[in-house]
């Protein structure tokens, strides 16, 4: 699925027509602060956003692209007269969501939309043969032979956003095939690291989002306090990167300065290394095969302190296993996984379940996988599971 990783040519300074799917969330927004730094190389065509129609609106009328959509079609009409007399094309809808990642004009798209709800988005800016920026992790974890299929058929680029998987982008391309031994993800191990197993119960929403290094959406947030979302990347790695589930390790890194390493065939290691920022690798991706000049921070090594490195603790944070068990049963499993764990963590951020409840709701729902191969089978499977972890309300201890 990953470009060629041979040297590539340049891209050379030719313009690049982006569509930002998610453009009101934490990866759209810095996507369009990156996409500001460099007015000449990158043109912003095309916004997509769920619900926050006034953000979208107040995004349109300073980036002025060709087509604004809500995915929510309440918010038409408001959208509408917001942007009457700019001369945006404004549509509603999920279908309109997903023709924006098919336009003719379009040449990258920015699959920054949370949840199972990118995957149909992405697959189709990946049918359509476009460079895909893969912030999106769900779409993999759900559908990753779909998307592998798809790019193979259509000679799509998917070039990750996801931190880790940029560095481990960065530090395979120019590699030779069969060169990779093991990917090794770090994790930062999220605000509880160090909190005691005994007070996982009375976790708080607010604590859960509150990332000890990265400033996320709220549903990320929480899958790092879990750490589903190391099991989700690592789903993710064993996609983008052609690798088997006993080939991908995770290893927590509380600074979240080493991203992620590669270790080859003849005992050799790389890493990616910087502050923790997402502006990085949005930026890497939109200017792949090329790196252009910018002022994002950097790391001053004198002032780094300690890089540690420990075990992921097992018995504390169920979910990494739940996640490699989902990858090692294959077929539907990791999409069952995925959509429990959705529902699992709204029902956490309202209050209905306690944090402790996730990981048995993604249980209950992983059980509902079956045989699927393709896509509405899997979406059948998404389904069944988000029902099992919505209607398991025995588990409800809040
Ligand atoms: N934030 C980060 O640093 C990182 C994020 N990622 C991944 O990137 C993705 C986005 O994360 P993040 O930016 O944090 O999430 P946010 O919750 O901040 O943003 C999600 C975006 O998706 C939009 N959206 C939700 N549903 C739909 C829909 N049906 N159609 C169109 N747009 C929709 C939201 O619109 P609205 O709010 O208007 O409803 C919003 O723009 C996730 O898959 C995450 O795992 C990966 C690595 C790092
Ligand atoms: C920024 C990014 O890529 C997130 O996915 C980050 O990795 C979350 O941190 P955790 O390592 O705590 O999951
Ligand atoms: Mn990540």
């Amino acid at each position: 699925m990953l470009p060629d990783l041979r040297p590539p040519a340049p891209r050379g300074d030719a313009p690049r027509s982006v569509a930002v799917l998610g453009s009101t969330g934490s990866i759209g927004v810095q996507t369009l602060e990156v996409a500001a730094l460099f007015p000449d190389r990158l043109r912003i065509t095309a916004l997509a956003a769920g619900t926050r129609w006034q953000e979208l609106a107040e995004q349109a009328r300073r980036v002025r692209p060709d087509h604004v959509v809500i995915a929510d079609e309440a918010h038409l009409g408001a959208l509408r007269d917001a942007l009457a007399g700019t001369g945006v094309e404004v549509a509603a809808g999920t279908d309109a969501v997903r023709e924006l990642a098919e336009e003719a004009e379009v040449d990258v798209v920015v699959a920054a939309i949370v949840g199972a709800a990118g995957l149909r988005p992405t697959l189709a800016a990946v049918e359509a043969g476009k460079t895909v920026a893969l912030a999106n992790k769900e779409s993999l974890v759900v559908a990753g032979a779909l998307v592998e299929a798809a790019a193979a058929r259509s000679g799509a680029v998917v070039v990750p956003v996801d931190s880790e998987h940029s560095a481990l982008f960065q530090c395979l391309v120019g590699e030779p095939a069969g060169s990779v031994e093991r990917l090794i993800l770090t994790a930062s191990g999220g605000p509880f690291r160090l909190r005691p197993a005994e007070t996982f119960d009375a976790i708080s929403p607010e604590e859960a989002v509150a990332h000890p290094n990265w400033s996320m959406g709220a549903k990320i947030s929480v899958d790092s306090a879990t750490m589903m979302n190391k099991g989700l990347e690592v789903i993710e790695a064993r996609w983008l990167f052609g690798v088997h589930a006993d080939q991908i390790e995770v290893v927590v890194h509380p600074q979240s300065v080493v991203h992620s390493v590669v270790e080859f065939v003849d005992g050799s290691s790389k890493a990616q290394v910087g502050p923790p920022d997402m502006r990085v690798p949005i930026q890497v991706a939109l200017a792949f095969p090329d790196r252009w000049a910018a002022p994002h921070p950097r790391l001053d090594w004198t002032r780094t302190g300690p890089l540690t490195f420990e075990p992921v603790d097992a018995d504390r944070f169920p979910c990494l296993g739940l996640a490699y068990d989902a990858l090692r049963a294959g077929g539907s499993a990791p999409a069952a996984l995925n959509a429990a764990n959705e529902v699992a963590v709204a029902r956490f951020l309202t209050g209905d379940v306690r944090f402790t409840d996730v990981p048995r709701l993604v249980e209950v729902g992983l059980a509902t996988a079956r045989p699927a191969g393709t896509l509405d089978g899997l979406l059948a499977v998404d389904a069944a599971a988000r029902r099992a972890a919505a209607d398991a309300r025995a588990l409800t201890t809040a």
